[in-house]
């Protein structure tokens, strides 16, 4: 069984792990932690939990950390990477779902977030917990910084054209992506109270946003070639899912292959990735709550549209931090993660 600690367990990504793991065969929940609910019993915050998690959360203690074999940070930035060299003297491997080890990039890490990298030294061996690019290096990792929600629907729907290469305008692809308000974890704040957030449709972070930069260092790297992103977040209002359109212009080369098929074959191997039938558009409530991401391909001359749909809590965050968790334990990457997406 594979120890697992939860730094974290009250906010809306912690909870998702907890649904998740709780159903986990080969996982024994050993720490969940709340520095504000110390002692509470998890099912009494959470009664969906009742009889499936017998824990109570308990302040972030070292001592009870040290005794996992892994631990999830599902905490604000900055928490991990504060926590990360002792853990890992311990022999604890970490996935943080935050953003502490994405950027390989201090300075653009410290322009971002706000706040000094502490173990920058630690930056070279991190693993970005994308499983489709990188799960050969995801079974050795000690340490992995999971994806931000957005940056795995920009990532995951431009794959397979940037990893042939030659096939898009690399100088103008735009990003249009959507998400609903958990994206903003669980904080009491008046842009997302329901009277503001409801009923209500409206663009942020137009000037910058802080997945601009991930996203395209990730892309430039798939790419091998310098990359100009347009991206403009929008919340929605809905409680969970992001739906993500990308716009590229093909080149000659592009025009001439079949992206549908290109997709197709890209992804058949992979369980959580769907490329829809040509013709078929997603949404949002065909993967509520379930790991998979759906993309659909559709083509206008020489303009191509992919369509994409995550739950932003699930393969946007704790899903995919699951998902990362059984390839770094040699686990099919499913296990855990075969529900359907819930209706209505
Ligand atoms: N929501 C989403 O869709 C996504 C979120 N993420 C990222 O995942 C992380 C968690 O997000 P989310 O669940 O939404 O956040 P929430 O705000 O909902 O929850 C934060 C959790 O962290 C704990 N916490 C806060 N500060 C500290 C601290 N200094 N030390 C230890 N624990 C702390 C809180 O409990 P307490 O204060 O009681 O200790 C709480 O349990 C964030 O970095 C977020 O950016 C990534 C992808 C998607
Ligand atoms: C709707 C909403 O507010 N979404 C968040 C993104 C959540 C996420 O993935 O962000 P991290 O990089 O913080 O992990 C935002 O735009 O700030």
């Amino acid at each position: 069984m594979i120890k697992v600690g939860i730094v974290g367990g009250t906010g809306y990504t912690g909870v998702e792990l907890l649904r998740l793991l709780a159903g986990h065969h080969q996982v024994q929940l050993q720490a969940i932690t709340s520095r504000k609910e110390d002692g509470v019993a998890v099912a009494d915050m959470f009664p969906s939990l009742r009889g499936h998690v017998d824990l109570a959360f308990s302040s972030p203690d070292k001592a009870a950390l040290d005794r996992c074999d892994v631990v999830f940070f599902a905490t604000p930035h900055g928490v991990a990477m504060a926590q990360a060299r002792e853990l890992l003297a311990a022999g604890v491997r970490i996935i943080d779902l935050a953003a502490d080890f994405r950027l390989q990039d201090t300075a653009v890490f410290e322009q971002w977030y706000g706040m000094p990298h502490t173990c920058p030294e630690l930056l070279s061996e991190a693993v970005y917990g994308l499983p489709e690019i990188h799960r050969h290096a995801l079974a050795k990792a000690r340490l992995v910084g999971n994806p931000g929600c957005y940056p795995t629907t920009v990532q995951l729907g431009l794959l397979p054209l940037l990893e042939k290469g030659g096939l898009i305008d690399t100088q103008h692809i735009i990003a249009d992506c959507k998400s609903g308000v958990s994206g903003a974890g669980r904080k009491a704040e008046l842009p997302y109270l329901l009277t503001e957030a409801g009923d209500n449709f409206k663009a942020y972070g137009v000037k910058g946003h802080r997945h601009h930069p991930e996203i395209v260092e990730q892309l430039q790297k798939i790419a091998g070639v310098p990359i100009h992103l347009t991206f403009v977040p929008h919340l929605v209002p809905m409680i969970r899912g992001m739906f993500s359109t990308l716009y590229v212009t093909l080149t000659d080369a592009g025009q001439a292959i079949d992206c549908h098929a290109l997709y197709a074959d890209r992804y058949a191997n992979e369980p959580f990735v769907d490329v829809l039938p040509k013709g078929m558009l997603p949404d949002t409530r065909s993967v509520r709550a379930s790991n998979m991401l759906r993309i659909a391909v559709h083509q206008q001359g020489q303009q191509l549209i992919l369509l994409v749909v995550q739950d932003n809590l699930t393969k946007g965050a704790a899903g995919q931090a699951v998902q990362v968790m059984n390839a770094m334990f040699g686990l099919p990457e499913t296990t855990g993660l075969t529900g359907i997406a819930v209706l209505p």
